[in-house]
């Protein structure tokens, strides 16, 4: 159906007016924690309790319920708007409720959730730190997310029961020992594994803070029927998950034949409504901002700044398993590139909020085959030109005209950052390399381990440098091209590190011949 003849709807317009920022909200008179309700000086609050123990809530309540009961104690303290990416603070006034529905300044630019930093600021690092800290692994709705253990950084405003949320975050910070010590002589290195989540990529944590606001905005009747996203099959398996979590239909633009069958699979299984066009990412991507500015359908790729609210927790995250101590360097697979600015923005704010007193460098990485970012970096940020991508087995960040591109080069200037490429076979070696020291990684970790290795190589990185590396999609979406890569199926690739199977006949003398010349080949050389 043409979008033009599409009526059943209510005229929907996006909302372009500026308006005047609403004044933040006064100090509560009560709190879900002990602090003092100043707003002009840094109060010195007592740490949450952790050790006193809530009593048990009654059998026929729920978690949601018991947030709701206990709602009169979460006050608005802090506030939130869009406002044009890095524009002027003394020269625009441009700015919007995040209530609004819009994706794009006036000017056509990006934009950026702004906080409401001075409110924030009444309340020390070392608050901060407790009270985060006093809420990782717990049930309590909606703190047991990763996400939303940081909800006064993400979506002050939002009601507890608005928001949809399968606890995701807290992921699994890896000590990466053996891969560290025998192929990079590091003995700090680390994999945040961004893809052990619930549906298997980092978009979760963005996804949960996009969905919610489109829950709120539904409750508040706003136009808005269906959310929407162009997808290279992390975006679209997040996006319908938490949209069938909360009953709200979800739409979703994939790229034919260029994703994996099991990212294909998860949008038909949460009931999503799947078109598969005969064009690339970016083809989907184009078609997908045409279409919701015509339509009722809420946009959720990372050009809708709310989703790199959650992102940014990733990266808050990483300083806590740290026992807020900072690493040197964090290295992003990047692609449509709103993960590597969401990651700069979780740990400025983390430095400007006083929880740490530095930022790691870091280092972006991409596929060779749809590099537009490192061509841009290595031309010495002149003119950036969008490149045709080509097939890579990193097929999420098949992405030749990435839309966060202006953020990607703030984050990395801003963090005296790097940006890197991985060809094909070197990304399928780090890949193979990492899986054989236990790991079971994507592609797109393949390119930033890739990434690593050159650094290391080149004495950037340095051996007793800590170093995290972000893992951002779960292994298991990606068994194909680990299968053709380990049956040496992949034309003009060596596949060094292949690991077929062995076949032998099913009798006892062929199985012990084998099994025999294995245990030579493994026996330690004394
Ligand atoms: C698994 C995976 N890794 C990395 C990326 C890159 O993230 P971004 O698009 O935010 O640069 C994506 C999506 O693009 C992805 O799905
Ligand atoms: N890898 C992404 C590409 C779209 O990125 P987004 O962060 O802008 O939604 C995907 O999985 O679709």
């Amino acid at each position: 159906m043409a979008a033009s003849s599409f009526s059943i709807f209510q005229p929907y317009s996006l909302s372009v007016k500026p308006k005047t920022p609403t004044p933040p909200n006064p100090p509560p008179k009560c709190h879900s924690f002990p602090i003092k309700a100043s707003t002009h000086s840094t109060p010195s609050p007592t740490p949450p309790k952790h050790t006193v123990s809530k009593p048990r809530r009654p059998a026929d309540e729920n978690i949601r319920d018991e947030a709701r009961r206990n709602n009169h104690i979460h006050s608005h303290r802090f506030s939130a708007k869009y406002v044009p990416f890095n524009a002027d603070a003394s020269a625009s006034t441009e700015s919007y409720s995040l209530d609004d529905i819009v994706y794009r300044s006036q000017s056509g630019g990006l934009l950026d959730v702004q906080h409401d930093m001075a409110a924030l600021k009444n309340y020390d690092g070392k608050y901060w730190r407790d009270l985060f800290d006093s809420r990782v692994g717990k049930t309590t709705w909606p703190y047991g997310s990763g996400v939303w253990s940081k909800k006064e950084w993400v979506l002050p405003e939002i009601d507890s029961d608005d928001i949809v949320s399968a606890f995701e975050g807290n992921s699994n910070l890896f000590w990466a020992e053996r891969y560290g010590k025998q192929f990079l002589g590091m003995n700090d290195l680390w994999v945040k594994h961004c893809g052990i989540s619930h549906t298997g990529s980092f978009k979760d944590l963005g996804m949960t803070v996009l969905v919610s606001q489109v829950n709120r905005l539904r409750k508040m009747n706003r136009p808005v029927v269906g959310v929407g996203c162009a997808s290279t099959g992390d975006t679209s398996a997040a996006l319908s998950a938490y949209c069938a979590a909360a009953g709200i239909p979800s739409i979703v633009f994939l790229p034919a034949n260029r994703i994996s069958i099991a990212q294909l699979v998860q949008p038909i299984a949460n009931g999503a409504f799947v078109l598969s066009l005969d064009t690339d990412f970016d083809g989907c991507m184009r078609l997908i901002r045409e279409v919701t500015s015509e339509l009722p359908i809420y946009l959720a790729n990372s050009l809708n700044s709310l989703r790199l609210e959650g992102q940014k927790t990733a990266a808050i995250e990483i300083l806590q398993q740290f026992d807020w101590q900072v690493p040197d360097w964090v290295i992003v697979p990047g692609g449509n590139l709103g993960n590597i600015y969401a990651f700069y923005k979780g740990f400025h704010m983390c430095k400007e909020l006083g929880l740490v007193d530095r930022i790691p460098r870091l280092v972006c990485a991409q596929a060779a085959n749809a590099n537009p970012l490192y061509l841009h970096f290595k031309s010495g940020w002149k003119d950036f030109k969008p490149v045709k991508a080509n097939t890579t087995f990193a097929s999420a960040i098949q992405i030749g005209d990435p839309v966060s591109i202006d953020r990607a080069v703030y984050a990395i200037k801003k963090s005296n950052g790097i940006v890197e490429e991985a060809t094909e076979e070197e990304l399928m070696d780090a890949m193979a390399q990492a899986d054989s020291t236990g790991m079971f990684i994507c592609p797109h970790t393949g390119v930033a381990l890739t990434a690593l290795i050159k650094l290391r190589n080149s004495g950037v990185i340095g051996p007793t440098d800590r170093t995290v590396v972000v893992s951002t999609a779960h292994g298991l979406k990606f068994t194909q091209s680990k299968t053709d890569y380990h049956s040496k199926n992949i034309k003009d690739m060596a596949s060094r590190f292949a690991n077929p199977p062995v076949h032998v006949e099913a009798d006892f003398g062929s199985v012990m011949d084998v099994l025999k010349k294995y245990l030579l080949s493994k026996a330690p050389k004394h």
